[in-house]
């Protein structure tokens, strides 16, 4: 039976392009608040006996996150055969340990609440920052998609004789695949963190690539603290003006319109809605989908 794909309100564009692409079906979930701001949701589409998924990207996940649970039972409840939840950007996984007394481990929590709702998750790049893999907290089976090859072929397409640039240790692992798959050089730099939205970043001497354009890429874009130091210490070292390529695109409050005079252009995937977007996801959460099909 053909797959019921059914998007969280503001993820319908990313719900047809799965729809092409694998052959599905779309429906709707109707969401309103009740006059006392509790959730209401209806399902528009039969989901009896179908694989059922529901798109959601989970940035900025508290206000919707109800109503997202709620879908998910209402389609176990009307028969869906199974439900993934598509989540291209995977939320709550920074707070991975407790660093002081009390904190609620989030990563941990949240993974337990998903995973009781629902049956499968596709993601794209989850910040696994001191979890070794996603099995680790979610006991649902789990889809990791890696956009660095789509990254990469978006820079070898649009960048001439780029310099990929990891702002720190972590995004070293993206950089060096970035840069393997499209023959060019990379550099790693240096991030310490010293709070919510604030960094410090120490870059090595770059002059010898003063005739290559910077391509900073990252994971999460989202004070964008990361990418505006990176930024500040390539333009002191009289490097060209960068470029930026992130996954996901979270940019909160403004962050955006700080950052964007600094860039060439900032460039995301679609994973979270959002103006730079000009990689598209679909075809690499498509191919997921259709693998599941097949097993
Ligand atoms: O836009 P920003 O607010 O700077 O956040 C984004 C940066 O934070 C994350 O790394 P990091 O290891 O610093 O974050 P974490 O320790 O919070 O996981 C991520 O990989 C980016 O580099």
């Amino acid at each position: 039976m053909r797959r019921l794909i059914l998007p969280m309100p503001g993820n319908e564009a990313l719900a047809a392009a799965l729809a092409r692409a694998c052959d599905g079906e779309t429906g709707r979930v109707e969401t309103r608040r009740f006059p006392d701001g509790e959730s209401y949701v209806r399902l528009h589409g039969d989901p009896a006996g179908r694989p059922v998924d529901l798109v959601c990207t989970l940035a900025r996940p508290d206000p919707g996150f109800l109503a997202l649970v709620f879908a998910a039972d209402a389609a176990r409840e009307l028969g869906a055969r199974e439900v993934t939840l598509v989540a291209p950007y995977l939320a709550y996984m920074r707070q991975d340990i407790r660093f002081l007394p009390g904190e609620c481990v989030s990563s941990r929590s949240f993974a337990r609440l998903l995973s009781a709702s629902v049956d499968r998750l596709v993601t794209v790049d989850p910040h696994l920052h001191r979890h070794p893999a996603l099995s680790a907290i979610y006991s649902i089976p789990t889809a990791t998609l890696q956009a660095a090859p789509l990254l990469a072929d978006w820079i070898a397409a649009h960048v001439d004789a780029p310099l990929v640039v990891g702002p720190d240790e972590e995004s070293g692992q993206w950089a060096g695949a970035i840069a393997a798959r499209i023959g060019a050089p990379h550099v790693v730099l240096r991030k310490t963190r010293l709070g919510d939205r604030e960094v410090r970043i120490d870059l090595p001497d770059l002059s010898r690539w003063r005739d290559r354009t910077p391509v900073l890429v990252d994971d999460i874009a989202s004070s964008g603290r990361t990418l505006a130091e990176a930024a500040r210490g390539l333009e002191a070292q009289g490097l060209p003006r960068a470029e930026c390529v992130v996954v996901h695109a979270l940019l909160a409050d403004g962050a955006f319109e700080e950052l964007a005079p600094r860039f060439a252009r900032i460039t995301s995937t679609d994973s979270v809605p959002h103006p730079s977007n000009r990689i598209a996801l679909a075809p690499l959460l498509a191919d997921a989908l259709r693998r599941d099909l097949r097993d």
